[in-house]
């Protein structure tokens, strides 16, 4: 049974995909009044619910958290990926729906909408304390032309506003195809009527406008924010709306919600609503709807599409990476089995066709899988760079231009303390995953089963004694292969058995005079 938690109100109709599957459980609970968060595999959220540390520590079989709309700042992404959770989004369920009501904010705003309203209602009728602005021919700032952003300057573009933009990622070509004016940040601040922000809260947009950047905006100017509280600095807000350098603002998220900056509220000039960008019936569907889907891909062990911290990775681009991914895994278990010292940093070389895979999945894929078999947690491709980085293991990743015969390759070369070891496999379409080489001895196994190195000295007769100490046990060979560089040097074999070996027959062919090393591997 999967059983998944939804803390926050999340569209019961968006949740179908898994209602409809079978063997999973939903429960719809706050995380606070639920007494048993360690039975739950998934959780679902939207901003409400904060998904700390301490939060994820209560929920040891936590495999998936999944939010119900865009910013993902209630979450701690970075503790969920070295636990190996995976976190994902609705990265655009909501876009229209924000954009919507950011533009019902600016139109209440300059037409002083709410005011009126409020003053009506107190039967008063005092026409000439609300006269507005129009929009037409007026210059609208955006801060962030992401999918909010780019649906807002449609609408704005419509009612014969400018359209200026900031967004460090912005190229020419797009500000040109959306027909948008692109700007550097001081120029958006001294030309534009009104500005509005829709960028995620990040390190470098925490405070963007603040008492120095409000400063060089027009006097009048109008702001907004729908985005996340605190890229418009609160005490700066009241600051300039005192000295009336502001003309009003439209607020519909704070720095802490629900609001605790009750000065900044008694302004006539501010305009707020309780995070409500996202609140439509429409919007609700759409990210419930979208992240049901995703977690029942999970489910389903196919990959999912929205993850913030997973390569993403579409199922199709999947079936391509999928023969990769196993030899991946194969050979960093194997590694790993074999090197049986500690390591300091892992290469891992494609050639030919896979060269041409999303290779950063598979590279992850198969440090999880060396790591697995030195840590008692739970590692996937979600924590594995992560948690190789913590323990001082450095990753490199190239792409090959040799050919060495193969239509592709893979080759992991792991420098440890005391050696240094290096396979290399490929993939054969119908056939499944060979190994080639192993420390540049020629070789061709399947590496699959209970495995046996033997590394040793070419001289007549070692086969016949490891066959005979083996037949001993009574042991069955179901496949060997031998490989060597010269003759009479150094040489190796490779065994496949029904059944792993155990100690007191290793022991016994370590002791035979031509063995070097032997190793039990199992894959
Ligand atoms: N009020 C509400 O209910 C909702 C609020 N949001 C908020 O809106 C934000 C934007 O959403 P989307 O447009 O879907 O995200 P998006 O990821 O499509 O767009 C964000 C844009 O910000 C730009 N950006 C990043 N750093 C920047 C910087 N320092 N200066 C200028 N631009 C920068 C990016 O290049 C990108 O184009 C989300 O992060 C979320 O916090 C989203 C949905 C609903
Ligand atoms: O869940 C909500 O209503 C908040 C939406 C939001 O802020 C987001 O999607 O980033």
């Amino acid at each position: 049974m999967f059983r998944v938690l939804v803390s926050d109100p999340i569209s019961r109709d968006g949740l179908e995909p898994l209602l409809e599957a079978n063997n999973i459980e939903i429960v719809q609970k706050n995380v606070s009044e639920e007494e048993n968060l360690a039975q739950y595999d998934a959780l679902f959220v939207r901003s409400a619910t904060k998904v700390t540390e301490e939060l994820m520590n209560q929920m040891p079989k936590l495999k998936i958290v999944a939010r119900a709309g865009v910013g993902v700042d209630n979450i701690d992404v970075d503790q969920a990926t070295r636990k190996g959770i995976i976190v994902i989004n609705a990265p655009d369920g909501n876009t229209i729906s924000t954009a919507e009501h950011t533009f019902a904010m600016i139109a209440s705003l300059v037409r002083h909408i709410p005011q009126a309203n409020m003053s009506v209602k107190n039967r008063e009728w005092k026409r000439s304390s609300f006269v507005g602005s129009e929009l037409h021919g007026k210059m609208l700032g955006i801060v962030g032309l992401g999918r909010i952003g780019t649906e807002l300057a449609r609408r704005a573009k419509a009612f014969g506003m400018r359209v200026a933009v900031f967004d460090p990622f912005l190229t020419k070509e797009r500000s040109e195809k959306i027909g948008v004016e692109k700007h550097d940040f001081e120029e958006l601040l001294t030309q534009a009527d009104i500005i509005t922000v829709h960028t995620p809260l990040t390190k470098e947009t925490k405070g963007l406008l603040n008492k120095e950047t409000i400063s060089k905006t027009k006097k009048g100017v109008y702001l907004v924010n729908c985005a996340r509280g605190g890229i418009i600095d609160e005490d700066a807000l009241c600051t300039y709306l005192e000295n009336g350098h502001v003309r009003g603002v439209a607020l519909d998220v704070f720095e802490v919600e629900p609001p605790e900056h009750t000065r900044l509220l008694e302004f006539e000039q501010v305009i707020a609503t309780p995070h409500l960008g996202a609140s439509t019936k429409e919007a609700q569907l759409n990210v419930a709807y979208q992240v049901s889907k995703e977690v029942l891909l999970f489910i389903q062990g196919k990959q999912v599409t929205t993850s913030i911290n997973l390569p993403a990775m579409s199922d199709e681009a999947y079936q391509k990476v999928a023969p990769y991914d196993s030899l991946a895994q194969k050979i960093g278990s194997f590694l790993s089995q074999y090197m049986n010292q500690p390591v300091q940093s892992i290469t891992i070389e494609y050639e030919g066709t896979a060269a041409e895979i999303e290779t950063a999945y598979v590279t992850k894929s198969m440090i999880a899988s060396f790591l697995k078999q030195r840590m008692d947690i739970n590692i996937n491709t979600v924590n594995a760079g992560v948690l190789a980085r913590e323990r001082g293991i450095q990753f490199i990743e190239k792409v090959s231009d040799q050919n060495s015969g193969y239509s592709n390759s893979m080759k992991v070369t792991i420098h440890g303390e005391q050696t240094t070891s290096e396979i290399k496999g490929t993939s054969i379409p119908h056939f499944g995953e060979r190994i080639v080489s192993v420390n540049g001895f020629s070789i061709d196994f399947h590496p699959s089963g209970h495995l046996l190195y033997i590394q040793h000295t070419d001289v007549p007769g070692v086969i016949g004694n490891v066959g005979r100490i083996l037949g001993n046990h009574s042991v069955n060979i179901a496949t060997m292969q031998v490989g060597r560089k010269e003759k009479g040097g150094e040489a190796i074999m490779m065994l496949s058995f029904d059944r792993p070996l155990d100690q007191p027959i290793l022991s016994a062919l370590t002791e035979l005079d031509e063995i070097v090393f032997v190793k039990a591997i199992e894959l």
